[in-house]
């Protein structure tokens, strides 16, 4: 069934109101992995209950209870438990999404200030953090919402959201939220499919519908030494060096073409078959694509389906950091007291964290063995999330590939992603229905990047996307 003329619309009348309120979000800098921005991120879960409870919602904040982070502990975010429509001759979708963002600075290469949202009239770019991870498709449904309320027509299903404030750091407290809340009488009780926004179509031309999503084990190294910082002119070639230590291990985990390193990682995917195989090369993608939106030439394979796999059902590993690093501008002779190395690996089926963790420790401790230094090693999983992989044959697919059809006039491509929403999987089980990725952002958006942005066709025809597949969905006979 399709949308309403009326809605689709109110949707490019209201256009600049809807960038009005994406704006605004990005404003609020909610970074969820920096203790300093906590009361942002609480901000930005006030800001969206308001919004939400403008456009007709019921709104519950819940209560995560605290972590530690930056070794102070801390109150979680809160998660936002919504709801609107109880009609039992309608199927009821719940809508998952996430405010928090990743870290930003403009020192880190933007070319405009993160939190202010650039409406760059030219190219229609809507740069900011967060504009496509994942405030835009969260506002999505705010615009649908304030649609249908402002025309008085009615939804075509019920809705349930579940939107938290913790999804770029491990989605901490939330497992436990839907374990119980998947209970009977619980807040998900009859919830008939889950439609997640918070992925990127492959390219910047074919929209697509995902149906897979990789895992992440994530791991913190710190190898520490000498009681303080030390003048490398002083002890330099005197002592044993934590970060020369680091280095040495880093490069024991990859090689440059992306080769696990860590016996038994790899003997822990899922064969290839021959048709699967054949589904990596009917997608609309060139080695191109990845080198247009990372801006370089730089692609490991020329070989398409091989890239797609590298992506999608081959597990990865890469270096992001080291704290504890001079890392400023000049030339500091120090030799730093104790460093911490970070690094993932994205998983996928059938690996697990359980499996990855002991041959992840004892494989650094193995290593660092045989450097015979005198410094201390010790090796933290920071969080972990298994991989999902879904029936794209479900009826939650059909109305998302008819909705996709209807906006864009295209067949989306069925893709997996590279990245990890763990919480997918637990909604999977806990509530045992299917789950869809429905993006709304392109390839080239540089989610987590600098001068992230969302074109403002995406957005606009995206809120009319979301909006159209909960008709498509309506129009599938309840059972
Ligand atoms: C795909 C989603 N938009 C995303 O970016 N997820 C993050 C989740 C994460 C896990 N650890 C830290 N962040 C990702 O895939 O990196
Ligand atoms: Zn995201
Ligand atoms: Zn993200």
């Amino acid at each position: 069934m399709p949308a309403p003329r009326q809605f689709l619309n109110y949707v490019d009348a209201n256009a600049n109101n809807f960038i009005k309120r994406l704006a605004d979000a990005v404003a609020i800098p909610s970074v969820s992995g920096d203790a300093s921005y906590r009361p942002d991120v609480f901000r930005m879960a006030e800001f969206l209950e308001k919004q939400l409870k403008s456009v007709g919602c019921e709104v519950r904040p819940v209560p995560l209870g605290k972590q530690v982070l930056d070794g102070q502990e801390i109150d979680l975010p809160p998660a936002l438990l919504a709801s609107i429509g109880n009609d039992p001759s309608k199927k009821t979708i719940l809508c998952y999404g996430h405010f928090d963002v990743q870290p930003a600075l403009k020192s880190d290469g933007w070319d405009t200030e993160p939190f202010t949202l650039l409406v760059d009239e030219k190219t229609g770019r809507l740069i900011g953090r967060g504009s496509t991870d994942d405030k835009g498709p969260v506002l999505g449904w705010v615009n649908v919402l304030q649609a249908h309320k402002e025309l008085g027509i009615p939804l075509p299903v019920n809705l349930k959201f579940c939107f938290e404030g913790m999804e770029e750091n491990g989605s901490e407290g939330l497992d436990g939220l839907i374990e119980k809340e998947a209970q009977k009488g619980g807040f998900f009780e009859g919830v008939d499919a889950v439609c997640i926004s918070d992925n990127y179509w492959l390219n910047t031309r074919t929209p697509c519908l995902t149906y897979g999503l990789r895992g992440i084990c994530y791991y913190k190294v710190t190898i520490s030494g000498p009681a303080r910082d030390l003048h490398s002119g002083a002890y330099g070639g005197t002592v044993y060096e934590p970060m020369t230590d680091l280095i040495q291990l880093f490069s024991k985990l990859v090689t440059p073409t992306g080769k696990i390193l860590i016996p038994g990682v790899n003997e822990l995917v899922a064969p290839l078959t021959d048709e699967e195989r054949e589904r990596y090369e009917k997608i609309d993608y060139g080695v191109e694509d990845i080198e247009e939106s990372v801006g370089a030439q730089i692609a490991i394979s020329e070989d398409k389906a091989e890239v797609l796999m590298a992506r999608m059902r081959y597990p990865s590993l890469s270096l992001h950091g080291i704290e504890g690093a001079f890392s400023a501008p000049g030339a500091k002779t120090v030799i730093p007291a104790k460093v911490s190395g970070k690094f993932s690996i994205r998983v996928v089926p059938n690996q697990t964290p359980e499996q990855l963790d002991p041959l992840v420790s004892r494989y650094l401790e193995f290593e660092f063995a045989k450097l015979l230094s005198k410094n201390k090693l010790s090796v933290e999983s920071l969080h972990g999330g298994k991989p999902w992989v879904a029936d794209p044959n479900h009826w939650n697919y059909v109305a998302a590939s008819r909705a996709t059809q209807a906006i864009y006039n295209l067949e989306p491509d069925l893709t997996r992603e590279g990245g990890s929403i763990p919480v997918t999987l637990t909604f999977a089980e806990q509530l045992g229905v299917n789950v869809l990725l429905l993006p709304m952002g392109r390839g080239d958006d540089g989610a987590h990047s600098t001068n992230e942005k969302l074109d403002r066709s995406n957005y606009i025809e995206g809120t009319k996307l979301l909006g159209t597949y909960l008709y498509e969905v309506g129009a599938i006979q309840k059972d």
